[in-house]
């Protein structure tokens, strides 16, 4: 490894299917070591935080030397989860995860109860989908009582993982602004704990971590750990908030991100209050807004869907008119919870590349209609997608963003960039600066430009009239 010119920072990006470790020199930017190791989630989407913490463990030995020089560290976790704790600060159970649509019933009547859609979009910023966390805990005090009961602390994942790193007993966590503004119980009006909403489900907010401020420290490391003890613990983000630190994102560009969760998101000066629901209004993880959309049903399904045809995630055809939508897990955008994928316009000569084709339009379909919800009104629309996440590496993904958006599209030369994020999270930390800014610095967003190509409508077309005409089927229990 040639000297690094800076200090070294490690930044964490614990996501659904794996927790990835990078170890970055903060005065260029550049990866100097990198980890990950892969998480079990249940048939049920739920998953076990311990299983979390050993993967970050087993990622952050993989970086050998280097992590052990590290000056800092922060976290990024995949949004919504709910994390119960016993005294002992140890889970009482899996974690319940954002793409478990089981509280559907739940949220329907927390909606209902509280005022409406336009209630929730006003307080929190969001309707909530079942991802949310409010939704998972009025599910496990309804089904799983003694659970509810013997909870002494509730965390999102990465609130969890800073606690393990810190030593944080079940009395003394810390999140932040950006993952709690995806909890449900998080006021964006008042930027705190909403206590009527926690009231209506039984949460005692005495439960919660305190939210670090931009800049706070969570903590430092422990002793005992692969890490070296006392170094600066930032208080880490959700893994969307992080996506935009890493590419230290300003107004009027769009993020699209292609992972097991498909999201389109931009950074606003101002708070979004959507009462569609299609917009979830969430902080970011400074002083801003992170308007974002999110589907369930991204590249597990689409990986899935080519398994099922017995092709490479690569094998697409051009052509047909065959519509599919993906909706293996339920969908949260649209707001399907209780959908079943689907496929439709099969004729004799349709082939099995083009339906790997529609399926990937499915996918994309909704993520791109909502790209415009996103960004504000005076947003560029001639400004490139910034597409991220594992997706992003396949070509077939990045053509059919390009076909469905009509936009460029750029595929940033940086890669992991829900890490880097973090890692600039806790360079800002240690340095006193701002992280966007530091990401700036290590030009992190850089990639080549697809120019772009006439937008296919009639794919469109068919998209939008068939998720029109199924609505009863998708909607069915
Ligand atoms: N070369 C590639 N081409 C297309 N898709 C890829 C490629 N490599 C990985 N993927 C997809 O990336 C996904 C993982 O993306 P990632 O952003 O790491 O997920 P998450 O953060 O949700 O755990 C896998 O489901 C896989 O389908
Ligand atoms: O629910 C959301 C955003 O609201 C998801 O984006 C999760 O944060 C999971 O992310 P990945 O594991 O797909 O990165």
């Amino acid at each position: 490894m040639a000297a690094p010119d800076g200090p070294l920072v490690i930044g964490v990006d614990s996501s659904t299917q794996s927790t990835k470790v990078l170890v970055v020199d903060t005065a260029t930017g550049r990866v100097v070591a990198r980890g990950s190791a892969p998480h079990q989630v249940t048939e049920e989407h739920d998953s076990d935080p311990e299983q979390w913490w050993e993967a970050l463990l087993t990622a952050v030995e993989q970086c050998g030397a280097p992590a052990r020089e590290a000056a800092a560290v922060a976290v990024a976790g995949q949004q919504h989860g709910l994390v119960t704790l016993n005294g002992e600060g140890r889970p009482v159970r899996n974690a319940l995860l954002w793409n478990d649509t089981r509280s559907a019933p739940q949220r329907d009547r927390l909606v209902a109860e509280l005022g409406g859609p336009a209630f929730w979009a006003r307080r929190i910023g969001s309707v909530p989908a079942t991802s949310f966390t409010v939704t998972k805990w009025a599910w496990l005090r309804e089904n799983e009582p003694e659970a509810a009961a013997a909870t002494r602390a509730v965390r999102l994942p990465h609130d969890y993982l800073t606690g393990r790193l810190t030593g944080q007993g079940a009395a003394e966590g810390t999140t932040d602004r950006g993952d709690a503004s995806g909890s449900g119980w998080w006021n964006g009006e008042t930027e705190s704990y909403d206590e009527e909403i926690l009231a209506h489900v039984g949460l005692d907010p005495k439960l919660l971590p305190r939210v670090v401020a931009s800049g706070e420290a969570a903590g430092t490391v422990r002793s005992g750990l692969p890490l070296p003890e006392g170094i600066l613990v930032a208080g880490g983000t959700g893994d969307n908030m992080a996506g935009a630190l890493g590419l230290g994102l300003g107004p009027g560009r769009p993020v699209l991100s292609l992972g097991t969760s498909g999201t389109v998101y931009a950074v606003s000066g101002r708070r979004s209050t959507d009462e569609s629901g299609v917009v979830a209004g969430f902080a970011d993880a400074t002083h801003g807004w992170l308007p974002l959309a999110c589907t369930l049903n991204c590249t597990l399904a689409i990986d899935r869907f080519a398994a099922l045809l017995g092709l490479d995630r690569e094998g697409v055809a051009p052509g047909g008119s065959a519509v599919v939508l993906p909706f293996l897990d339920g969908e949260r955008t649209p707001d399907l919870p209780y959908a079943t994928g689907l496929v439709h316009g099969l004729r004799h000569d349709t082939t099995g590349g083009q339906l790997l084709q529609a399926a990937y339009d499915g996918a994309v379909f909704a993520l791109l209609q909502a790209l415009d919800l996103v960004l504000d009104a005076d947003a560029d629309p001639d400004e490139p997608i910034l597409l991220i996440g594992g997706g992003a590496r396949g070509t077939a993904w990045r053509e059919t963003v390009r076909r469905l958006s009509g936009r460029p599209v750029r595929v940033p030369r940086a890669q992991e960039l829900v890490a880097l994020g973090a890692a600039a999270q806790a360079a800002g930390l240690l340095l006193g600066r701002d992280p966007a800014a530091v990401a700036r610095d290590w030009d992190t967003a850089a990639g080549p430009d697809l120019p772009a190509v006439p937008r296919d409508e009639a794919a469109l077309e068919r998209l939008a009239a068939t998720l029109t005409d199924a609505g009863a089927l998708l909607r069915r229990r």
